[in-house]
């Protein structure tokens, strides 16, 4: 009975044993839910694991989920300003432009034109009119200038007007863009201004007239183009590319994202040697397993995040997809696409590529006016360093969940899951 007694309860050493026992165990898993919630945040929380291997989820919770989290991440500031991308890779440099951004400089069209070459060096000028072009001398001596190109691809002379394009290629840097646009540029339908103008992201204060004088003119029944592959993480790009022209055809070409990030690395290495190796950029903490998706490089392979951001703008059926393996393998295919989405007759096919085995790409057949095949230049098709596989499959790993909701999104499989290793 004494037992029972409050008092006697407090006071005997049995129970305070039993109590402290009880309040320690209590605590302890306090701790541990503390550092378990807690390791949750610290890791990446769009790994696959944490979306896809717990089997508890349909499709479509699978999708909401990853959106929701793909918005709280943002904020959390995955994607915070980084300081490693300042000086290692610049997500606006296409073409070739070098990494480092010295806005002072870029500012001005600085992309050099990085045609389809011809093996005879032709001499060298600014494109698009030359207008606020600066040249890269020391990469010049390969390419061919887009006056040069308009006149042996294009075969129409400068009467006409300019326009604004009626459609661009806004995406993705390392995507094959490039490739894309020489290829169309055959078709006589189509006019495309060289260089990449950069209108919507840097040179926006310049104006519509500035950009409609970069363009090339055209007849009745040309499209006016241009591609630059910044506009697609562009933030503003959307908003003011709908401004410009609502109806407005918009092309994206994209490609496995860890190919394309690690194509841009090549990029960059090219220019800056000294960068650390991929796999130090690539994580912020290898051994917990954390990957940088603030490193451009990685950031841009993020397709489903960039896209929502297009599609508050213009609906799917404004934009058209090219995948840029399939464009290595099967060019003619590819154009037969995108031409009918251009709404312009099947001109461009198998007839005009050929694969260049020196090369291990296509190129475009020699014009009939010329002696000279076109492939494009070395800055296109480089051979990319050695990475870890353990790295390339960690990414591959991190990009699945995006990948799918990409391939929801766009109602397209583009199978990247099925290339485990480079
Ligand atoms: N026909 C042909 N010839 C050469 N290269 C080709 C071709 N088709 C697609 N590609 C791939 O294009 C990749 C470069 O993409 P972009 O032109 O979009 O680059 S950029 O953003 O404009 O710098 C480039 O990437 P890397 O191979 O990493 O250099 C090529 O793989």
């Amino acid at each position: 009975m004494a037992f029972w007694s409050p008092t006697s309860f407090f006071t005997s050493k049995v129970p305070r044993k039993i109590l402290f026992m009880f309040t320690l165990s209590l605590t302890v898993t306090y701790l541990f839910y503390c550092l378990m919630s807690c390791y949750n945040t610290l890791q990446f929380p769009f790994q696959e694991s944490y979306v896809y291997q717990t089997g508890q989820v349909t499709e479509e919770t699978t999708f909401i989920t990853l959106r929701e989290k793909l918005y709280s991440t943002t904020s959390q500031g995955y994607f915070a300003e980084d300081p490693v991308q300042k000086t290692v890779t610049d997500p606006t440099a296409g073409d070739d432009k070098v990494s480092t951004v010295n806005h002072a400089v870029n500012m001005e069209i600085g992309e050099r034109t990085t045609e389809w070459d011809s093996s005879q060096a032709v001499p060298t000028k600014t494109a698009a009119g030359g207008q606020g072009a600066a040249s890269e001398p020391e990469h010049q001596e390969s390419s061919t200038t887009d006056d040069d190109l308009s006149r042996r691809v294009n075969c129409t002379s400068d009467y006409g007007q300019k326009k604004l394009p009626q459609a661009i290629i806004i995406g993705v840097k390392k995507g094959g863009t490039r490739a894309l646009l020489e290829a169309l540029r055959v078709h006589p339908d189509v006019r495309a201004v060289g260089n990449e103008p950069h209108f919507f992201d840097r040179n926006y204060e310049k104006g519509l007239d500035w950009y409609r004088d970069l363009m090339p003119s055209t007849l009745e029944g040309q499209i006016t183009m241009e591609k630059t592959p910044s506009y697609f993480v562009t933030n503003n790009a959307p908003k003011r590319i709908h401004t410009m022209a609502r109806d407005i055809k918009l092309i994206i070409v994209v490609r496995n994202p860890v190919t394309r990030a690690i194509s841009d690395y090549t990029q960059t290495l090219s220019k800056k040697p000294e960068i650390p190796n991929f796999e130090v950029l690539a994580f912020k903490n290898r051994t917990l397993g954390l990957i940088d998706a603030s490193w451009s490089a990685l950031r841009i392979g993020i397709y489903a995040l960039h896209l929502e951001s297009w599609l508050q703008y213009f609906p799917l059926s404004q934009m058209h997809f090219v995948s840029g393996e399939q464009l290595i393998v099967d060019p003619a295919g590819e154009m037969a696409k995108v031409q009918d989405f251009l709404g312009l007759k099947r001109i461009v096919t198998d007839k005009h590529f050929y694969f260049n085995k020196t090369k291990g790409f296509p190129c475009l057949k020699k014009p009939e006016d010329s002696s000279t095949p076109r492939c494009l230049g070395k800055s296109k098709g480089r051979t990319h360093p050695k990475i870890d596989p353990d790295v390339i499959r960690r990414l591959h790993k991190f990009y699945k969940p995006y990948n799918m909701m990409f391939y929801q999104m766009t109602g397209q499989n583009f199978q990247w899951e099925q290339v485990e290793t480079q």
